[in-house]
C-alpha cells in the first residue's frame, strides 16, 4: 500500500497584506506526479517554497514523509531534490565542477560514475567541461535536472524543469521523469505552463488561483467535467474565470 508522501493542512502564507497560500489542504501519496497549475502569482512558487521549508508559514501544517520541513530540514533535504528552470548555478566553474560540487554536499557515493552516468542520460556529456556561465538556457535546464538527480531523491520539486527547452528535448525529459518514477517510485510534485508537458507527465493536477486550490484531480476528467477539449482551454476557462 503506498504512503502519503505529502500531507498539507489548512495551509496559509501571507506576505505582508497578500495572501499568498489562502488555507489550502491537500495530500500526495508516494510515487505520484503532481502537477501544480495557475497563472501568475497564483502561488505555485511560494508553496514549492514552503514545502521546501525555505518559507515559513503563517499558520497551518506541512509534513513530509512525516517530516515538519523547517525542525526536520537536513532529513527532508537528505531525500528530495529540486530544479527549476530558473536555477542560477556558479557560473564561473565548468559543468562538472558544479556537479562535483553538490555531489560532495550530497554525500554522493562514486561521484564521478554518478556525473558520468546522469550525464549521459540526460545527452549532455559534450558540456562537462564548459563553463556553466556560458551555456544556453536549456542547456543550463538540464545540467540543473542533472545536480536534482544526484542524491537518488524519493522526493523531486520541480519548478517549471522544462521552461527554455525545446520540444524535442522536453519531450525527452517527460520520457525521462516517466521511467525513473517507474524504476524508482519518486514522487514528483511538478510547475509547468506547459499543457502538453503536464498532460503527459501528471496524474494528477492540482489547480490554484490567487492562492486557493479551486480544482483538483485526473487531468482528462477534469477536461471533461469542465466541458473544455483539452488541459490548455481548461487552463484559460480557470485561469479567467
Ligand atoms: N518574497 C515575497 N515577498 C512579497 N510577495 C511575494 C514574495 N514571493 C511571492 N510573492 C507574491 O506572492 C504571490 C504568489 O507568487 P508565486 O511566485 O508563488 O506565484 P507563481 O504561481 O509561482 O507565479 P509564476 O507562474 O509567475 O511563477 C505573487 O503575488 C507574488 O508577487
Amino acid at each position: 500500500m503506498s504512503k502519503i508522501a505529502i500531507e498539507v493542512k489548512n495551509l496559509r502564507k501571507d506576505f505582508g497584506k497578500l495572501v499568498a497560500i489562502d488555507q489550502i489542504s491537500f495530500s500526495i501519496m508516494e510515487s505520484e506526479i503532481v502537477g501544480f497549475l495557475g497563472a501568475n502569482g497564483a502561488g505555485k512558487t511560494t508553496l514549492i517554497y514552503l514545502l521546501l521549508g525555505l518559507l515559513t508559514p503563517t499558520s497551518g501544517t506541512i509534513r513530509i514523509f512525516g517530516f515538519c520541513p523547517l525542525s526536520a530540514r537536513n532529513e527532508i533535504l537528505s531525500f528530495s531534490n529540486f530544479a527549476s528552470g530558473y536555477i542560477s548555478l556558479p557560473s564561473n566553474l565548468t559543468v562538472r565542477e558544479n556537479l562535483l560540487v553538490f555531489a560532495r554536499l550530497y554525500r554522493v557515493k562514486q561521484p564521478e560514475l554518478k556525473i558520468d552516468f546522469l550525464l549521459d542520460l540526460l545527452e549532455i556529456t559534450h558540456l562537462q567541461h564548459k563553463v556553466t556561465g556560458f551555456l544556453s538556457a536549456g542547456e543550463l535546464t538540464r545540467v540543473c535536472l542533472c545536480k536534482a538527480l544526484l542524491n537518488d531523491p524519493k522526493l523531486l520539486f520541480l519548478d517549471e524543469p522544462t521552461a527554455g527547452l525545446d520540444p524535442s528535448i522536453a519531450d525527452k525529459v517527460c520520457e525521462l521523469l516517466l521511467e525513473l518514477r517507474k524504476k524508482s517510485g519518486v514522487t514528483i510534485i511538478y510547475t509547468s505552463h506547459n499543457m502538453r508537458d503536464v498532460e503527459r507527465l501528471c496524474d494528477r493536477i492540482i489547480f490554484m488561483k490567487s492562492g486557493k486550490i479551486v480544482t483538483q484531480g485526473i487531468p482528462l476528467e477534469i477536461v471533461q467535467e469542465f466541458k473544455q477539449r483539452n488541459l490548455e482551454e481548461l487552463f484559460i476557462e480557470l485561469a479567467r474565470k
